[in-house]
C-alpha cells in the first residue's frame, strides 16, 4: 500500500516550533528512549524533534508499506529489482556460514564460497610473494583501476582500514581524467605492480580507457607477456576479461545480482583483500552480516537500519529539509561521505514510483558531508547560522588507534559532542548580548553585533558511536546504510537498485566526442553546446 504522510505532516505541523531541549525537560529518559543499540554500536537520535508519537507513525509507515516483507523478499533472492529483472543479494555475499539463497531455483552460495575461496588463495600467495610478476619479484603496489562502486568501495575501506593494512599499498584510479592514471602510474614500477581492472560490465568507458592506458604503461616496460601475469580483472563480464588479454585464473567473477554500489562485499574488494588480508577482511564480512542479522531479527524500534531510514524520512519529507551531512569524526572515513552519496543518491535519487507514476513527494536527500573536525572549519557556519536547517549525523568511535595521542582522540570526540549540542541548544539573543555587553558594546550597536551571534538552535543531528573502527565496525557501519537506503526505498515506494539516471549524459559524451575530436559535426547541437566545443577542441 502507498504510504501517505499526511498524518506525520500534521503532527510535525501541530509540534509548531517546539524546541528539542523541552523533549528533554519533558522526559528525563528521552536520551535512552531515543537510543538504540546493534552488537556495539549506539545510534542515538535523542536530539531531534521526533517525540513519541511522531515515531509510532513513523514505526508505522514501515507496516504499511510493507518493509518486512520486501526485506525477507531481498534476502530470499527474489527479483526486487525489477526495472532490471534481477535479484539484489549482495548480503549473500557475507552470508559466510548461513544458508542457501537461491536465485531462479539455483543455490547462490557454492558460486560465492567458491570465488571467495579463490581470492583467499590469490591473496595470500601475493601476499606471501609467491605470485609474483614476470621478473619474480614481488608486487609491492596494487592499482585498482574502477569506478563508482567499482572504486568507491574499496578506496573508502582501504583508508578506513590503514591501520590493518600489511600487504601491498593499493592505489585507486577511476577518473577519466588522463591526469588521475598519470600521476599514480608516475610513482611506480611496473614491474612490481599488479593492475586490477574493478568493471562489473567491463564495459565502462572510463575504467576502460584508464585500463588501456595502464596496459600500454606495463607493456612497454614487460611487453605483452606482462599482461597475463600483471593484470587483474573483477567483473561479470569473462568473455570481455578475455578480449584484454586477462589470465582467465586472474578473472574473479560475479553475478548480476550485485549491484555496482554494493559490491564491495566481493570480488570488487579485492584490492581492500591484498591489502589488509583474506582474515581480516572476513572480519569486514562478519560485520555485515551482524547487521544483516541485526536488521532481520531486530524489533521494528530498536533496529538500526530501520531507524536510521525513519529519521531521514522525516527530515527530508515531512520536514522538508532536502540535505543531510554525514559527519564522521575519524579521519580515516575520509571518502565514506562520497561512497554514501553514490550509496544513497543513485539508489533514492528516483523521480518515478516502481509502478512508473509520477512520486508524489520527494526522493531521496542530497547527502554530503567531510571528517570532522574540518568540515567545521569550512561549512559548519551554514549548518548553525545560515537560513536552511541540515539534519546532521555524526559519527564517532570510543578509541582511536593511536594510544599515544589518546588526548587528542579526547579532543576529537569532545568536538563530535560540542558540534551535536551547540546545534540543539544555539545561543539566545538574550545570552549573545550579555556576551558582548562583557565586550563593551551598548546601545543600538550592542544590539545589532549580538544578533550576528546568535545561533537559532533546535537543528536536529544524530550521533552514531561505536568503539573502534575495526574491520568488523566498518562492516556493520556500511551494511547499516545500505539496509537503510532498503527502508527508505521501499516506503518512497521506488526501486533502489537500478540507476537509469546515468545513462543520458553517458550516450551524449559518446555522441560528443567525436564532435570534439573533430571527425563528426555538432548538427541538432544546441549553441551553447556548439560553443563551448569550439572553444574547448583541440
Ligand atoms: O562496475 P562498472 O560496470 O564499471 O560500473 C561502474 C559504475 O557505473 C554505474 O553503473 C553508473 O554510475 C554505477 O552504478 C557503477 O558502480
Amino acid at each position: 500500500m502507498p504510504v501517505d504522510f499526511a498524518a506525520l505532516k500534521a503532527l510535525h505541523a501541530a509540534a509548531g516550533d517546539r524546541h528539542i531541549l523541552d523533549l528533554f525537560s519533558r522526559d528525563p529518559d528521552r536520551a535512552t528512549e531515543f537510543s538504540a543499540r546493534a552488537d556495539g554500536l549506539l545510534f542515538d537520535y535523542s536530539k531531534t524533534n521526533i517525540d513519541a508519537q511522531s515515531r509510532e507513525a513513523l514505526l508505522g509507515l514501515l507496516d504499511t508499506a510493507g518493509v518486512a516483507e520486501k526485506r525477507e523478499a531481498m534476502f530470499s533472492g527474489e527479483k526486487i529489482n525489477d526495472t532490471e529483472g534481477r535479484a539484489v543479494l549482495h548480503t549473500a555475499l557475507r552470508n559466510l556460514d548461513g544458508g542457501p539463497v537461491t536465485v531462479g531455483g539455483k543455490d547462490v552460495m557454492p558460486g560465492v564460497r567458491d570465488t571467495l575461496a579463490r581470492m583467499e588463495a590469490f591473496a595470500d600467495r601475493l601476499r606471501r610473494g609467491e605470485a609474483t610478476g614476470v621478473s619474480g619479484a614481488p608486487f609491492e603496489d596494487v592499482v585498482n583501476i574502477g569506478i563508482g562502486g567499482s572504486d568507491l568501495g574499496p578506496v573508502m575501506a582501504y583508508e578506513a582500514l590503514k591501520p590493518y593494512v600489511d600487504g601491498p599499498r593499493c592505489h585507486f584510479v577511476s577518473n577519466v581524467d588522463g591526469a588521475h592514471v598519470h600521476d599514480v602510474l608516475a610513482g611506480l614500477d611496473p614491474r612490481t605492480t599488479l593492475v586490477i581492472v574493478a568493471s562489473k560490465t567491463f564495459t565502462t568507458i572510463e575504467t576502460m580507457t584508464n585500463a588501456k592506458t595502464a596496459r600500454a604503461w606495463l607493456v612497454e616496460t614487460l611487453g605483452e607477456a606482462g599482461v597475463a601475469r600483471h593484470f587483474a580483472a573483477l567483473s561479470t563480464a569473462g568473455d570481455k576479461t578475455a578480449e584484454f588479454g586477462i589470465a582467465p585464473d586472474l578473472v574473479f567473477g560475479f553475478e548480476d545480482w550485485v549491484g555496482g554500489r554494493y559490491s564491495v562485499w566481493g570480488p570488487i574488494g579485492l584490492s581492500l583483500m591484498l591489502a589488509i588480508g583474506p582474515r581480516t577482511f572476513t572480519d569486514f564480512l562478519r560485520g555485515g552480516q551482524a547487521m544483516d542479522r541485526h536488521f532481520r531479527t531486530a524489533p521494528w524500534a530498536e533496529n538500526l537500519p530501520a531507524l536510521l531510514a525513519l529519521v531521514g524520512i522525516w527530515h527530508n519529507q515531512i520536514c522538508g529539509h532536502a540535505t543531510r551531512a554525514v559527519l564522521p569524526y575519524e579521519q580515516r572515513l575520509l571518502r565514506l561521505p562520497a561512497y554514501l552519496q553514490q550509496l544513497e543518491m543513485e539508489s533514492n535519487g528516483k523521480r518515478v514510483a516502481m509502478d512508473g507514476t509520477d512520486l508524489p513527494f520527494d526522493s531521496g536527500p542530497v547527502v554530503w558531508g567531510e571528517p570532522g573536525t574540518n568540515g567545521q572549519h569550512a561549512f559548519y557556519q551554514l549548518i548553525h547560522q545560515g537560513t536552511r536547517v541540515v539534519p546532521c549525523e555524526f559519527m564517532v568511535g570510543k578509541y582511536g588507534h593511536e594510544p599515544d595521542l589518546a588526548h587528542q582522540h579526547e579532543l576529537l570526540v569532545a568536538n563530535c559532542l560540542a558540534q551535536s549540542e551547540a546545534l540543539m541548544r544555539g545561543r539566545s539573543l538574550v545570552e549573545a548580548t550579555e556576551i558582548m555587553e562583557t565586550k563593551g558594546f551598548s546601545g543600538a550597536e550592542l544590539e545589532r553585533q549580538a544578533r550576528h551571534r546568535v545561533f537559532p538552535g533546535n537543528r536536529p543531528s544524530t550521533v552514531l558511536a561505536y568503539e573502534k573502527l575495526t574491520p568488523f565496525v566498518l562492516g556493520q557501519i556500511v551494511a547499516l546504510y545500505e539496509h537503510r537506503v532498503f527502508v527508505e526505498g521501499v516506503i518512497l515506494g521506488i526501486n533502489s537498485y537500478d540507476q537509469w539516471g546515468v545513462e543520458l549524459g553517458k550516450e551524449l559524451a559518446l555522441a560528443l566526442h567525436p564532435v570534439l575530436a573533430g571527425t563528426a559535426d555538432g548538427a541538432g547541437k544546441d549553441g551553447s553546446t556548439l560553443q563551448l566545443v569550439d572553444y574547448l577542441k583541440t
